[in-house]
């Protein structure tokens, strides 16, 4: 629904109605103001929130793009149902559930009841040399991350990642939405040392050169995407659907942001921008997506992170609006 100039104008009156200076709230009062408009209420509700944690393997990570071994993904994927990663850490402290989504891990399936298997299949293909996915195992990605993101009852929703190479698809695939040139996106990911950022970047150059600079998003996503990426993109679309906000994580998530809002520009609105990642690529990916972030904290962990610890800040903002006196409740003189 778009914000009406009565709504609009209310807004702006229980804001600036508020016991303090004007506008010294400064992005806490942004971000209140988006919250009220993304549920279209002037005493918005923004009480709980879960983690949704998507996981899949790439098969471009066999080029050597990344400071640590494929498995990780999986074993990672045992850390969080352990409860053991900073994920589950931040989101204990939260007291956010968690739900992890094997969207395609290397290897077998892994049988554990409260993993959420979407598998599309046992992680991309090379993206070096080939499509990543087939149309069909992009549209399921999608399709899986937006129910995901639908169910339940939540009020917002984090959305984190886990998977060697990603920072690799998700650096073609911000080149191939914006047109700008890959080695723009290309950073370190987990740490690689100088000659493997410039093997990275051999790599992603040539990947890169195998299609058009700038391609159509369904198209871009088939060709460099990752099956958690795909997914996180669907869950923004599903988030949005059920009007609930999305702290958006670091560099993966936004290349999954990008490619969401190039599908459904509509979308902006519900997305919060949580930090910028140290990643190398990210201050532009977020100037691509015209997001300020809330927190620059020097993460570059994903897993939604990022995303968990700017929570805190929402519900704040949601808090001000509902709770704070006025200047006219409590009797306190307005400007003179
Ligand atoms: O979120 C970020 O900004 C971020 C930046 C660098 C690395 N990561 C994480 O590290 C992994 C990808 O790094 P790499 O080097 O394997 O491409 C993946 O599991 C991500 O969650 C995440
Ligand atoms: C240990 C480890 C944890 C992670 N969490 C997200 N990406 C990761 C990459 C590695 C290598």
């Amino acid at each position: 629904m778009m914000p009406t100039q009565e709504f609009e104008a209310a807004l702006r009156a229980k804001i600036d109605g508020k016991t303090k200076p004007l506008g010294a709230l400064g992005r806490i009062e942004t971000l209140a103001a988006q919250i009220a408009r993304a549920q279209h209420s002037l005493a918005p509700r923004m009480e709980s929130c879960r983690l949704i944690l998507f996981a899949a393997d790439h098969g471009i990570a066999a080029e050597g793009v990344s400071a640590y071994p494929p498995e990780v993904t999986r074993q990672m994927v045992l850390n969080f149902l352990a409860g053991g990663a900073a994920a589950n850490v931040f989101a204990r402290q939260a007291g956010m559930p968690v739900t992890v989504v094997d969207c395609g891990v290397a290897g077998p399936p892994i049988t554990d009841a409260r993993l959420v298997a979407r598998r599309i299949g046992p992680g991309t293909a090379n993206a070096r040399h080939s499509p990543a996915m087939t149309h069909a195992g992009r549209d399921a990605a999608l399709a899986a991350g937006r129910e995901l993101a639908r169910e339940g009852d939540f009020d917002a929703l984090c959305l984190g990642e886990m998977g060697i190479g990603n920072t690799s698809a998700a650096a073609l695939l911000a080149a191939k939405l914006t047109g700008q040139p890959v080695a723009g996106f290309i950073g370190r990911g987990t740490g690689v040392d100088a000659a493997g950022l410039a093997r990275k970047q051999a790599v992603l150059e040539a990947a890169a050169a195998r299609t058009a600079p700038r391609l159509a998003p369904a198209e871009a996503l088939a060709e460099y995407g990752g099956f958690e990426i795909a997914a996180m993109a669907g869950a923004m679309l599903g988030a949005a659907d059920a009007r609930r906000l999305v702290l958006v994580d670091g560099f993966i998530a936004g290349a999954a942001a990008l490619m969401a809002l190039a599908l459904e520009p509509g979308l902006r609105g519900n997305l919060v921008f949580a930090h910028r990642s140290a990643e190398h690529g990210h201050a532009a990916l977020l100037a691509a997506l015209g997001a300020e972030p809330l927190l620059d904290l020097g993460l570059r962990l994903g897993e939604g992170s990022g995303a968990l610890l700017a929570w805190p800040l929402l519900r704040a903002a949601a808090a001000m609006l509902n709770e704070m006196a006025s200047f006219e409740s409590a009797a306190v003189s307005g400007p003179a």
